[in-house]
């Protein structure tokens, strides 16, 4: 277990809501609350960015974070993020923020508290360019998109 250095921006959190902690030994994504002032309304194609109530200082440059969406907003009503993954940095100290976005049909009504994305932390490897003219040859080479066929 790695200790993610936290601040709690929102008193409600680990008070009327529980703190983000994983449902299972083996969960990957810690769930993120929608710390908002009262329940919220995305109309089918809007976007809102909304509190977390938290911020965290993950301070070592070979971790990251990045928030992804509950498969289950997503799918069942549309409820994804607005820049589809966000990346928290290492070096981010501010409020973790959730772009929500209703890409369904359907108004959403987002509850105050209510787990709207996860947070799941992943390493990173930074790397240094190494200028080159030539490239080793490869199997691939350039080919892409597709090249390879269909089926
Ligand atoms: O869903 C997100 C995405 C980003 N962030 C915060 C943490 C991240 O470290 C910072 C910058 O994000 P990013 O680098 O993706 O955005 P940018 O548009 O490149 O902004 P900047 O110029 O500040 O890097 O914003 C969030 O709180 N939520
Ligand atoms: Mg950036």
């Amino acid at each position: 277990m790695y200790n993610l250095q936290t601040k709690i921006l929102d008193p409600r959190l680990g008070d009327e809501f529980p703190l983000p902690s994983y449902a299972t030994p083996g969960s990957a994504g810690l769930d993120l609350r929608a710390m908002v002032q009262e329940p919220l309304e995305l109309q089918p194609g809007q976007t809102q960015l909304i509190p977390t109530g938290l911020s965290i200082y993950i301070e070592d440059s070979g971790l990251a974070a990045v928030i992804l969406p509950r498969s289950g907003l997503g799918h069942k009503h549309g409820i994804v993020l607005g820049n589809l993954v966000g990346l928290i940095d290492s070096d981010y100290q501010g409020e973790l923020m959730v772009s929500c976005w209703n890409r369904g049909q359907n108004t959403f009504t987002i509850d105050v508290g209510e787990r709207i994305a996860q947070l799941v932390l992943v390493p990173i490897v930074q790397a240094e360019l190494a200028i080159t003219q030539e490239f080793a040859t490869s199997e691939r080479g350039a080919g892409g998109f597709g090249h390879t066929g269909k089926a």
